[in-house]
């Protein structure tokens, strides 16, 4: 017997009444049975479940039906013997399957000796086939009636998987449209960056510290938006107040310093791409990344951590103090991914990276990198010659991460740090770390540099609640002189003041390159979540929205292309040669000097030319300073010029005397034409704002150049040339051989005689002067003159750059009449002779 089924002696079932199981016609029990078997399977499993049910009973029914006909049959045929041995048989007639344990109806049929006396047997054998009449009878009704079930089930099945695809529609369409607002979200986010990159302001991210253990006190942060912060402020009526504050970013506490370097994340990320990068949005090392990689493409860069004490600034930056790979801050990352990036870059590009580590303590700047300098003052160098702002500190080449772990611990040790009651470990300087970064590209000799200061500032502190005394307290008010130095720098420049107080700390010295100048700017602003902080979390939110409004204009690339170096040195040696010429030639330079000064071209000028030209967008720049205009003048002395800094990061390192890393604002002015070809990340660089103003191609700059240098940079002799003009007849004719040097030299006549028959303008004669004055200088100073002619003559070179150009002396036609050949100008330049009225090559 199967379990869950009762004997029938133990049920004790009445035949007659079992031969009234009207319960079985009806669908009642089978739908309770269905819905209790069924009550705890899904939907989907449903019409299967019913379908075995329904034909395993239908074949046991089956099977006990027959073998009761057989019975009756052997019972009608044996008439009385059969009804002993029929009393002894049990008809078991089971309409529930056993496999579901439960007995909905018993069939019992007992016949005991008595009945068999007062019963003939064929009355018996009657009574069995009326029962098993019924019972087919309701066999069929149950067939039927689980048919209809079934039928049922299935319909709910369709429906139910009509409905599951109806809600995955419907959720696809949301999830889609959610993407869709995500990106548009996304791309607002980029355009607005963008947006800001180009006008240059300073970029902020706050970052709000979780709660340190044993703090328990409610958050003063209401919520955080992606880039927006709000604050809950307790007022004095018990109303609570809000502010929110809007940044490029803001990270809450659940914030992690970067994404783990997991393989199996990045398998992850290869395959769901999208779900991963939701996954990372909260990395802090993931949104400085760009900024950091633009360093390799030649551009200086500014991260500073601000905030008050124990906000987790040194955490940001550094990292904890027990620190593990995933815990690792951004001077870490950042040079982890410089060195990775240099390596992808290895077959097209060579970097050097070195680095500086100093800290402002008391107001004196020390050496974090040596054990036994921390006492020696050190200077910070503002637009000083060799890039570097501290030059006596120790610049250190580093190869590798590991070596930059070495360097970092060092300089974490060295670093001041005190005990207060709000930090246990509290900073109590600022320190800097820089990392400069030359590199060379290996097909065009083109030289990038450029530097990142990582900086972590002390905390500022009300001095009640860090209750120091003594040492610390003779910091704490250091530190919070200096950064309120810090807060009066960016007022005046939000407010785009014409003075800004940089020199009223070092702190804001050291940072005034990146804060006035080029750089591109990160702040990293700390609060911490205490309500017992709200005040301080209030000042720093509304400091660092008055940083974000400051404008410090696009950043500029350090670039200087091999072209552009060997223009430079052009440029040089005719200053040199002019310098010989006219008699000392100092004195000769510091004129030059002067009315190179007083006249000082446009900006969109100089912008339209590569270049020489740069040396006059120096001059534009009102925060460069003088000496970098010595610094060119020096190098334009052919004696001096052997002494000009290599920019080479290799006699930087090893350099005793003073350093030769390149000044940051002149090497800046040699990029401009370049910068359209500068790309990196997401911020955005000079080359969109200067795509307007792209220089054209060679032979337009090469008419222009000649003519802006000699007006422009020899404007100081014109006079004297004037009165040397009536008796110079010969040079003049070298002038008219010079001019077209400055075309390029493809002979066709048609061209010369479109320059033949032109009108000459008084700004034409000047230009003439000075090339006439220019070539005289030359010739008298026995430069190499005739050499080029050569090389016209052959015709060969059709496109010779300008600084080939610049020093040869005259052409002559290739047949060798004294006819001046003339080359075809520049549709620009060509209008621009055109206009003047002036025939060129008139005398
Ligand atoms: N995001 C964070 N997650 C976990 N702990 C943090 C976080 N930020 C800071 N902390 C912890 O908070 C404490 C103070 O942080 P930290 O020293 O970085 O603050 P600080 O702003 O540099 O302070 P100070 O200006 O006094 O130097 C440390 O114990 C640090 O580990």
């Amino acid at each position: 017997m199967n379990e869950g089924e009762v004997p029938y002696e133990e049920a004790g079932f009445n035949a007659d009444a079992h031969l009234d199981s009207s319960d079985m016609s009806t669908s009642r029990p089978l739908k309770m049975l269905v819905s209790a078997v069924l009550s705890d399977k899904r939907p989907d499993e449903v019409p299967q479940l019913l379908e075995s049910m329904l034909s395993k009973l239908v074949e046991e029914f089956e099977n006990r039906l027959n073998n009761q006909n057989e019975l009756v049959k052997a019972a009608l045929k044996n008439g009385t013997d059969s009804t002993k041995s029929f009393s002894k048989s049990k008809v078991l007639v089971e309409t529930t399957p056993n496999t579901i344990g439960r007995k909905m109806d018993t069939t019992d049929i007992y016949c005991n000796h008595k009945q068999t006396k007062k019963e003939t047997s064929r009355e018996v054998a009657l009574k069995q086939h009326l029962i098993l009449q019924q019972q087919s009878k309701n066999v069929e009704e149950l067939k039927a009636d689980l048919i209809t079930t079934k039928a049922g089930m299935e319909y709910m099945q369709m429906k139910y998987s009509e409905d599951i695809n109806l809600l995955g529609r419907h959720l696809f369409s949301l999830a889609h449209a959610a993407s869709g607002y995500h990106k548009v979200l996304e791309e607002n986010r980029k355009l607005y960056n963008q947006v800001q990159d180009l006008k240059g302001n300073i970029r902020v991210y706050c970052r709000v510290r979780p709660f340190l253990p044993g703090q328990g006190s409610p958050s003063t942060v209401g919520s955080i938006d992606e880039g927006s912060i709000t604050i809950v402020t307790p007022s004095k009526s018990g109303k609570e107040g809000r502010k929110t504050f809007s940044f490029n970013k803001v990270f809450g506490p659940s914030a992690t310093q970067g994404i783990l370097p997991c393989p199996y994340l990045a398998l992850l990320y290869l395959k769901w791409k999208i779900h991963i990068i939701v996954c990372c949005a909260d990395e802090v090392f993931l949104d400085t990344q760009p900024l950091i990689r633009s360093v390799l493409d030649g551009y200086n860069v500014c991260i500073f951590a601000y905030g008050q004490t124990g906000s987790g600034k040194t955490y940001t930056m550094s990292g904890p103090k027990n620190m593990t790979e995933q815990t690792q801050g951004v001077n870490y990352r950042a040079l982890g991914d410089l060195f990775k990036l240099a390596e992808q870059r290895r077959g097209a590009f060579i970097y050097d990276i070195a680095v500086q580590m100093i800290e402002i303590y008391n107001e004196q700047v020390r050496d974090l990198l040596v054990t036994d300098g921390l006492n020696k003052r050190l200077e910070i160098r503002n637009n000083s010659q060799n890039g570097l702002n501290v030059p006596d500190a120790s610049l250190v080449r580093v190869a590798s991460t590991m070596d930059v772990m070495e360097l970092m611990n060092v300089g974490q040790k060295n670093r001041a740090v005190g005990a207060t009651a709000l930090n246990d470990r509290s900073s109590r300087s600022h320190s800097c770390l820089t990392v400069h970064v030359q590199g060379r590209d290996l097909t065009s000799g083109t030289i990038l540099r450029g530097c990142m200061h990582l900086v972590d500032l002390a905390g500022s502190e009300r001095v009640d609640k860090s209750e120091v005394t003594g040492e610390r307290l003779k910091e704490a008010q250091h530190i919070n002189k200096s950064l309120s130095a810090l807060g009066d720098v960016i007022a005046s420049l939000a407010q785009k003041n014409a003075h800004v107080p940089y020199r009223n700390s070092k702190l804001t010295q050291l940072l005034q390159d990146s804060l006035g100048g080029q750089a591109k700017t990160l702040m990293f602003v700390h609060i911490s979540p205490e309500s017992d902080a709200v005040g301080e979390t209030i000042s720093t939110l509304k400091f660092a929205e008055r940083v974000s409004t400051v404008e410090l204009g696009a950043a500029r690339l350090n670039k200087e292309s091999g072209e552009v170096r060997e223009l430079k040195e052009q440029i040089a040696r005719l200053k040199s040669a002019l310098a010989v010429k006219d008699s000392g030639s100092e004195q000769v330079m510091n004129r030059d000097s002067e009315a190179f000064n007083m006249k000082m071209p446009s900006p969109g000028f100089s912008n339209k030319r590569q270049g020489g030209c740069d040396l006059l967008s120096s001059q534009t720049n009102f925060r460069q300073p003088m000496e970098d205009v010595g610094n060119i003048e020096v190098r334009a002395n052919p004696t001096l010029r052997q002494k000009k800094p290599s920019f080479d990061l290799q006699d930087l390192l090893t350099s005793n005397d003073s350093p030769s890393w390149p000044d940051s604002n002149l090497r800046v002015n040699f990029q401009i034409g370049d910068e359209r070809e500068a790309v990196s990340g997401d911020w955005i660089d000079k080359v969109v704002v200067n795509n307007n103003n792209s220089i054209g191609d060679w032979e337009g700059d090469s008419a222009a150049l000649p003519d802006f240098f000699y007006q422009r940079y020899h404007s100081g002799m014109r006079e004297k040339q004037y009165q040397r003009n009536n008796t110079r007849q010969k040079e003049d004719h070298e002038y008219e051989q010079q001019r077209p040097r400055f075309y390029s030299t493809n002979t066709d006549d048609s061209d010369d005689i479109d320059m033949a028959t032109s009108d000459s303008s008084e700004s034409d004669a000047l230009w003439q002067l000075n090339v006439q004055s220019m070539s005289t200088s030359i010739s008298e100073s026995g430069s190499k003159v005739k050499k080029p002619q050569a090389k016209l003559r052959d015709g060969s070179d059709s496109r010779t750059p300008v600084h080939s150009q610049i020093p040869s002396a005259s052409r002559k036609a290739t047949n060798g009449s004294n006819r001046f050949v003339r080359q075809p100008l520049s549709r620009s330049d060509s209008r621009r002779l055109s206009s003047n009225g002036r025939q060129a090559g008139t005398k």
